[in-house]
């Protein structure tokens, strides 16, 4: 059988690669690094989370991305099974240690007998003779590919940009001012109830912040001037330019975290900072993205409160992101419609985030696997949340028809993806009517209900089974 290649061995291509192996068919996995690196990446292991060590809520309950969790377990992930393995404390959210997590995913790739890693750079479209290939190259896509992409799509179809946070030494946190807990002491899955570390600020500290950011010097971005930010992953100074109190209501939240020093008082920001290593030597700052010049981070984030003398063993940063104008460009099953040989997996397709990207590269794996074996493709429902997630990449979206420059633009999974339940709870168990927050929790609940009981539906049509094989 003729190998798939898959270009990247990041989140996506990763699972990509694992998923075709899993189910009986060679591939050749194409990672550029060490041999060349991204602005971004540090190391030569595969799947290397970039920046938060955190793949956000586990809840299979009441959540989209721990719904997105719970199906890519069910289907054999190797992302989730080394998640899972590499898990550190943070509360609700599944973090992991990202050099463990990294070595595993690397460990079983490298193990796999259908798996041939290949190092280096395809600096241009892959060769004529390879007629399966998923591109899984990521918002760092080398410029050379994305290039020869961008001339099969057109230039406009591309490029955007990202904010990254910074991590600080956990002993140069002044402990006697900030304190440990998790919001609202919630536990979550493997967490403690106090889990990140609080520092509160003063409302005389936080408008003194909000100046410092307002008027710090940012790092210059002729290139992508007029690009629109993401929401997802604005940078701390823009959030602040929305207005002084956005913060308050955004990252530095004041809300269900309590100073043990001073109960009595409420802080009226405080700044989280979540654990990024398993040592728990490394903290990162939650929702600190910035653009912000490196000497202007050190001095503006050492006026927050218990961080006067930090130490930050990575400050924070502003890259490109390449992605695809997908619903335009490729088919329902990801591939490229100017040249099918070429499906594309992972942020450069659209979706935001480690676990959504992995949770692409799983489907395109599974998707190019089938077809190398002559089986029927099948795609998961869309009340999945995978389903909801190719949907909206490969044709949810509904571009503004006026002409203009396009309108898609990277997406976490959410629930506004999925269709509406065909009968929306109305009443708990007891037969009470439900109002609010209640109504709300009980329509996720069964939104993931559903999507859990089609997933397993949906596996078991399968005509291949890579359990099994
Ligand atoms: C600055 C920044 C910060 C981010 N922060 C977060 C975050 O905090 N949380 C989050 O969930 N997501 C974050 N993201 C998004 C996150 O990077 C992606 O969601 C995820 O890593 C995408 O997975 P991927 O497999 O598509 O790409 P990647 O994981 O980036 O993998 C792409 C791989 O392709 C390789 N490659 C590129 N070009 C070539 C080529 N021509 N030949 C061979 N190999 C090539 C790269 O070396 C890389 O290993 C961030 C992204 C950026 C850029």
């Amino acid at each position: 059988m003729k190998p798939i290649h898959v270009i990247g061995g990041g989140l996506a291509g990763s699972e990509s690669a694992w998923q075709c192996a899993e189910a009986g068919v060679p591939v050749v996995l194409h990672e550029m690094r060490p041999v060349r690196e991204t602005p971004v990446h540090k190391t030569g292991g595969l799947a290397e989370l970039v920046c938060s060590n955190s793949f956000r809520s586990d809840d299979a309950t009441a959540n989209a991305v721990g719904l997105l969790h719970a199906e890519m377990r069910r289907l054999g992930s190797i992302i989730m099974q080394s998640g899972d393995a590499h898990q550190v404390p943070a509360g609700g959210a599944l973090a992991v240690d990202r050099d463990a997590f990294s070595a595993q995913v690397t460990a079983a790739l490298e193990a796999h007998p259908l798996i041939t890693i290949e190092r280096g750079e395809i600096a241009g479209l892959p060769p004529a003779d390879w007629d399966s290939v998923i591109v899984a190259t990521g918002p760092l896509t080398s410029p050379a590919l994305a290039t020869a992409v961008g001339q099969l799509t057109g230039e406009a179809e591309l490029a955007f940009f990202d904010a990254i946070a910074p991590i600080v030494h956990r002993d140069s946190i002044d402990m006697d001012t900030a304190w440990f807990q998790s919001r609202y002491d919630k536990v979550g899955p493997g967490g403690t109830g106090a889990d990140y570390i609080n520092c509160p600020m003063t409302r005389d500290e936080y408008e003194a912040f909000v100046d410092a950011l307002l008027t710090g010097a940012k790092a210059e971005f002729k290139d992508f001037e007029g690009t629109p930010y993401f929401d997802g992953c604005l940078p701390i100074e823009v959030m602040a330019e929305r207005g002084r109190e956005t913060l308050r209501h955004g990252p530095m939240k004041p809300v269900g975290l309590t100073n043990p020093r001073q109960p009595d008082v409420k802080p009226y920001a405080i700044v989280q900072l979540r654990q990024d290593n398993k040592l728990g030597t490394l903290f990162n700052m939650v929702g600190f993205q910035t653009k912000l010049k490196h000497g202007e981070q050190t001095r503006v984030f050492r006026m927050i409160p218990g961080l006067q003398n930090a130490e930050f063993a990575r400050l924070g940063g502003l890259h490109r992101n390449t992605f695809l104008n997908s619903p335009k460009l490729l088919d329902e099953t990801l591939r490229l419609k100017a040249e099918p040989r070429l499906r594309f997996a992972g942020q450069i397709t659209g979706c935001e985030g480690y676990v959504e990207s992995a949770a692409i590269g799983l489907i395109t794996g599974r998707i190019a696997a089938a077809e190398r074996r002559g089986m029927p493709v099948s795609l998961p429902p869309e009340t999945t949340a995978l389903g909801a997630l190719i949907g909206h990449i490969t044709g949810g979206h509904i571009s503004a028809d006026d002409g203009g420059s396009r309108s898609f633009q990277p997406m976490n999974v959410n629930f506004g993806l999925f269709p509406p339940l065909a009968q929306t709870p109305t009443r708990d168990a007891e037969g009470k009517r439900l109002k609010g927050t209640a109504k709300t929790l009980a329509k996720k609940n069964a939104m993931c209900a559903r999507a859990l009981a089609d997933l397993d539906r949906w596996i078991a049509g399968e005509r291949f089974d890579t359990a099994a094989e």
